[in-house]
């Protein structure tokens, strides 16, 4: 019976929870959803295992509630914008009311029915949560180290490898002396450590780190050398091992980075494999799937007794009933088959007790991977060739964005290019002329006559390109080289004698083009068809295969500031084979907007986030000074102040809050930078600040208190600003990503920000910088700076942004003001920033999800759907003939 109770007491008290995911998985968007009280939000998280992902995603649930009691108030309210507008707007709401009345009637109806679909959402978000987790595990593959080996070798013998080989398992005990122990233990005491945000806290309950295995460094910290030893020996450990497998053992490879666990009294890790494979819900995409070796070094007491608790309890797969018991001894050494070995920590005795561990992760090889250490082994059979794949990027508004002071879309295409080149992967990059582009459209609705102009907006697309001449005309020629990892894209822009036409041309296979596109372009009006025949165009000018370049697959890099985009931008994105966001909430703005079949082909790939090391270590020597002669500095960087820019980073929200925050006599030492784009710009801004609000604003510009850097900031200044602030905000109400909150939280800066603003919920949450609460409003382009009370846009169109809740961020402004002399709050929400970047967003983890999508790109047939339900093509037609008609220019 309690059993029974404990259903419908969760069924009452949940019910409403299940319901709003059902409803999400069905692209309806709820309103009564979760329980309204967090506590109790937080206890049935808690009880369903919920991860702080998946609590963001929820949330957000809650905030369409939020916006549709706003849409109440609109109605309540005087018109704050055209009557038309807000007639179109409403309309739209009592449709979607509607909707959503009509589905909840109907799932109350079907209440078990419902429950079980949730508990298979649920199950679904944690296999996405899952995919997630191949940013969280980047692996580059060094050469075993000799570092350690040597030591190592007269330790790890012959026959604990056939021990090793035999059970799955072995234990070393006394590997390292207990002196080097309790050096280590020392260091990592010392550490900042963090829950792991991939797994509840009652599935898991240490606190962790990775530790760099070249100096022992943890994030942006400094090196650690006690730790630095422990690594080169679990690193040796695995080299001896490698060593000693017989023939037709798989080698596999060291990472880059060791895991230094502690678990705190009660706290256990429940029985899994390191490896997950077997499980049928993990990701194909999961990191861990190549985990090989588990090797742990225990950092305790060498007399560690088992009535301590904190055991590690292992069991073979094969043998349920062989269950061995190993105590955390310090210096012991513990091998295990990551795939095979059922394992779990249990809690200590004492609740005061603590246990630190160091594991190392070895990496299988996978296809194509060089260092295999015996070409005629067994091991090294001939493997499937990786396909001969040529990424070219292209694109409009890259060059423009040049011009236009703000270099996002070069720095991206760069960085990418780079990560690519890195792999060996042929690519180049074309900066497209516009005008070509819309003249191949022009020529392309001729050929085809008007009746198929659905998504061809030649307006749009002639403004764009008028807009790229005049300020082309009046820029310098891009200088590449100015451009952050310019020197890839200067190298690699196609030129007479290109490698993507040599790669094109390797006659052994057949090789895949991929075009990746610009979806500022396509957002903007151009075609992804136009754009891809001028690349292509491009591409053959320089000796490129014409008949393999009808081949071609195209991706779109897009992301979304709003919570939908235009119809028909959404349908001329669809064209694509697959479209590259840089966030989930840019897929949902997508999908919301109706863009059609190909939408299943959206995916995930992240910004990079990887500071120089001059700015990591100017950064660093910052953070921890004791006290600030210099006051207190919090910086912003905007891209334009025109109403759109204006309003959609919340200018006005981030003013008002640090006035109100530290306006004031007693904080006059407080400085709020601003970066802005043009002059234009800082002057815009500045009027604002003087006018806006009957001058309430006014104080700041006369004490000096708000700071306008203005012009071209290259890479390496931009790096310094952030370095050299003391906190970074962001007040925006829309964003695709946000990269300089990403750039400063990599750089282990405090940080504010607004999660439900869209891309930065992808990455920031409490444990990692400061939230400010937010709800959601209609996109509109709000007073804008110069004044005017600007365009507003039908909700229909752009969907929602976030309203920031001005007085929390100003409460939480002036919270990081009296902790400046540095609490350890903020030091170790800078530091958990920095490793979680460093986890996700660096060169290994985005070179891997790069590398993993065009290589599903490449696998697709050409015209074929990518992840399609039927997984195959659209049309006969389609899979036959090339895509691309490639013109001669
Ligand atoms: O610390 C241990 O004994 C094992 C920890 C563990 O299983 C893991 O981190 O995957
Ligand atoms: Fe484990």
């Amino acid at each position: 019976m309690a059993e029974d109770d404990d259903l419908s007491g969760l069924l009452a008290h949940l019910g409403m929870g299940l319901y709003a995911l059902t409803f999400e998985e069905y692209g309806l968007r709820s309103t009564a959803a979760l329980p309204r009280e967090r506590t109790e939000r937080d206890a049935l998280f808690a009880e369903l295992g919920l991860t702080p992902n998946d609590r963001w995603r929820l949330d957000e649930v809650m905030r369409d509630r939020a916006a549709l009691s706003r849409f109440a108030q609109l109605r309540a309210e005087p018109d704050p914008f055209d009557a038309a507008t807000v007639r179109r707007q409403r309309a739209a709401n009592e449709a979607r009311r509607a909707a959503f009345d009509a589905a909840l009637g109907a799932h109350a109806a079907a209440a078990p029915v419902a429950r079980a679909r949730a508990h298979e959402a649920f199950a679904a978000l944690a296999a996405a949560h899952e995919a997630d987790a191949l940013c969280a595990q980047p692996v580059r593959v060094l050469e075993p180290s000799a570092f350690g080996a040597a030591e190592v070798a007269s330790l790890l013998q012959a026959e604990h490898v056939a021990t090793l080989l035999r059970d799955g398992l072995v234990v070393v005990d006394g590997a390292l002396n207990p002196h080097a122990v309790s050096r280590a233990r020392a260091e990592a005491s010392r550490l900042a450590l963090q829950p792991t945000v991939q797994e509840s806290r009652r599935v898991r309950g240490d606190e962790i780190c990775w530790i760099d295995v070249r100096d022992g460094s943890h994030g942006v910290g400094p090196a650690n050398p006690a730790l630095a030893r422990c690594a080169a020996l679990l690193v040796g450990a695995l080299a001896v091992l490698n060593d000693t497998l017989p023939r037709a053992r798989a080698r596999s490879d060291a990472p880059h980075r060791v895991m230094l666990a502690r678990y705190a009294g009660a706290a256990a890790y429940a029985p899994h494999y390191d490896n997950p494979s077997a499980d049928p819900r993990a990701s194909a995409l999961d990191e861990r799937r190549r985990r090989e070796w588990t090797i742990i070094l225990y950092l305790n007491a060498v007399d560690w007794p088992p009535e301590r608790g904190g055991l590690l309890r292992c069991r073979r797969a094969d043998e349920a009933a062989a269950r061995v018991d190993i105590a955390p001894v310090g210096g012991r050494l513990v091998i295990f088959d990551a795939q095979s070995v059922l394992h779990e920590v249990l809690p200590m005795a004492a609740p005061r007790d603590e246990r630190y561990a160091l594991t190392l992760w070895s990496v299988q090889r996978t296809h194509g991977d060089s260092g295999c250490g015996d070409p005629g082994g067994a091991e090294c059979a001939p493997r499937d060739p990786s396909p001969a794949v040529a990424v070219l990027f292209a694109s409009v508004g890259c060059a423009l964005e040049h011009a236009a002071g703000s270099s996002s879309l070069a720095i991206e295409n760069g960085e990418y290019l780079g990560l690519l080149a890195g792999a060996r992967v042929p690519c180049a990059h074309a900066a497209l002329d516009a005008d070509a582009v819309l003249a191949e459209m022009r020529r392309a609705q001729h050929a085809r006559g008007a009746g198929d102009a659905r998504d061809v907006d030649l307006r749009a697309a002639e403004e764009y390109a008028s807009a790229v001449r005049r300020r082309l005309a009046r820029a310098p020629p891009v200088d590449w080289a100015r451009v952050r990892d310019g020197a890839a894209l200067r190298d690699l822009e196609l030129s007479g004698s290109c490698e993507l036409a040599r790669a094109l041309a390797e006659p052994a296979r057949t090789p895949v083009l991929i075009v990746v596109l610009d979806g500022y372009d396509v957002l903007h009006g151009l075609t992804v068809d136009a754009l891809a025949a001028v690349a292509l165009a491009r591409a053959r000018a320089c000796g490129a295969d014409v008949a393999r370049l009808g081949d071609a697959r195209t991706a779109v890099r897009a992301m979304c500031e709003t919570s939908r985009v235009s119809g028909a931008s959404a349908r001329r994105l669809s064209r694509a084979d697959a479209v590259w966001v840089p966030a989930p909430n840019s897929a949902r703005a997508l999908r919301a907007s109706g863009t059609g079949g190909r939408m299943d082909a959206i995916r995930e790939l992240p910004q990079l986030s990887a500071p120089s090391p001059a700015a990591a270590r100017a950064a660093h020597a910052r953070a921890p000074e004791p006290t600030r002669p210099r006051g207190f500095e919090l910086l912003s960087i905007l891209v334009g102040t025109d109403g759109w820019h204006f309003s959609r980073k919340g200018v006005d929200v981030l003013l008002r809050a640090f006035r109100d925050a530290l306006g004031h006599a007693d904080s006059r030492d407080a400085r709020l930078v601003i970066k802005v784009g043009s002059r234009t710009d800082a002057e815009r801004l500045r009027a604002y600040a003087r006018d806006a609000h009957g001058g309430e604003l006014a104080g700041l510009l006369r004490d000096e208190q708000l700071v306008l850097v203005a012009g071209w900031q290259s890479a390496e200044q931009l790096d310094d600003m952030l370095a050299r602030c003391d906190v970074f905000v962001s007040a925006a109400r829309g964003e695709g990503w946000c990269r300089p909150l990403a750039d400063a939280m990599a750089l282990g800066k405090p940080v504010v920000g607004v999660p439900g603003s869209g891309g930065p919920a992808a990455f920031l949450d409490e444990s990692v910088g400061w939230c400010v609460r937010s709800s959601a409003t209609c996109v509109a382009w709000l007073p804008s700076a110069d004044g005017a009370r600007a365009r507003a846009v039908a909700a229909n169109e752009f969907g929602e942004w976030a309203e920031p809740d001005a007085s929390h961020l100003a409460q939480i402004i002036r919270r990081l003001y009296d902790e400046r002399a540095g609490s350890a709050d903020v030091a170790s929400r800078a530091a958990a920033a920095a490793e979680r970047m460093r986890e996700r967003y660096s060169a290994e983890p985005v070179r891997a999800r790069l590398l993993a999508l065009v290589a599903e790109l490449a696998a697709t047939r050409a015209g074929a759907a990518i992840g399609g339900a039927d997984g195959g093509c659209e049309g006969a037609q389609a899979a036959c003939a090339p895509r691309y008609d490639v013109l001669s220019v």
